[in-house]
């Protein structure tokens, strides 16, 4: 069924991402701190995440809130990802509960769980034949102050579920990357997200039924570490794209894909 939909961070990649693939499906309403600068569907508000009255406002008559704004840099330095990714995020949760949404999806990061790549187990891990899997019942293990922001989001989810009974979806991006999967860098092959995975997989959470989750957002990439089991069970996840369809530089070698 379409849902009414508020989408945060809709200007950015992963908005494009969604957009692009369900611009028809929902009924959306856009939330950016920037203005739009392309056609749009449904209503687009200029707001900032910190603005309580302005996101509560925003939430009038939605079902589903999908939360991607924030600062999206593994480098960001730590009074960005405070305001913009904890404080933004906690805004989110509490003007969700005060307008009654059912159910908000949160953009966690591969960041939130990057210091399980420890040297022992790289560069194997990003490889086809090593079969370490985190599967998101993992504690968080943050490569940055950023994917500390990001436990701290979907830290935030839990309470929000346990102590407000949201549902709540928490997705951990990999690498959204448009047309063919990133050249020449094995990690990112190995949890890359193509834009229409991206795309099914937001839909799904905007769908399906569930409590709380934790999940990983990436394509079923031959090289892939992380487990896309709970997506597909809880979620009915079916990813379309795997990196090894591509020879490494931008073609694809698999005629289906
Ligand atoms: N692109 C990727 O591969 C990945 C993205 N993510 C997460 O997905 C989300 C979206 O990422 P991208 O689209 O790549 O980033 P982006 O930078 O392209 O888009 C983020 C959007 O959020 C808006 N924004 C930032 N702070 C805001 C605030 N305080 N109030 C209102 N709007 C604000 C920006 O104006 C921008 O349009 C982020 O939370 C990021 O951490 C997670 C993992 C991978
Ligand atoms: O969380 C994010 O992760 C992706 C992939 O990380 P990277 O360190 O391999 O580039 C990143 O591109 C994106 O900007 C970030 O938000």
């Amino acid at each position: 069924m379409a849902q009414s939909v508020l989408l945060t961070g809709a200007a950015g990649r992963v908005g494009d991402a969604i957009l692009g693939g369900l611009a028809d499906d929902h009924e959306w309403r856009l939330l950016d701190r920037d203005p739009p600068t392309d056609d749009h569907p449904g209503e687009f508000v200029v707001a900032d995440i910190t603005d309580g009255d302005a996101v509560r406002e925003a939430m009038d008559g939605i079902d589903v809130v999908v939360h991607l704004a924030g600062d999206p840099r593994p480098e960001a330095p730590w009074d960005s990802v405070l305001t913009n990714n904890i404080d933004g995020t906690q805004t989110i949760f509490e003007a969700a509960v005060d307008a009654g949404i059912e159910t908000v999806v949160f953009a966690s990061s591969n960041h939130a769980v990057g210091n399980y790549e420890t040297d022992d187990r790289t560069p194997d891990l990003y490889r086809e034949h090593d079969d370490y899997l985190l599967d998101g019942t993992e504690l968080p293990r943050p490569s940055n102050l950023y994917g500390v922001s990001k436990a701290a989001g979907e830290t935030l989810g839990r309470y929000y579920h346990d102590e407000h009974d949201l549902s709540v979806a928490c997705i951990r991006i990999g690498n959204l990357t448009e047309g063919h999967p990133p050249i020449d860098y094995e990690r990112g092959q190995a949890m890359w997200l193509s834009y229409r995975d991206c795309a099914h997989l937001f839909d799904r959470c905007i769908r399906a039924d569930y409590e709380y989750e934790i999940v990983y957002g990436i394509s079923d990439n031959d090289r892939k570490y992380y487990s896309l089991e709970r997506a597909r069970e809880a979620l009915g996840y079916e990813p379309r794209d795997n990196s090894a369809y591509y020879d490494g530089e931008d073609r694809v070698v698999e005629p289906d894909a």
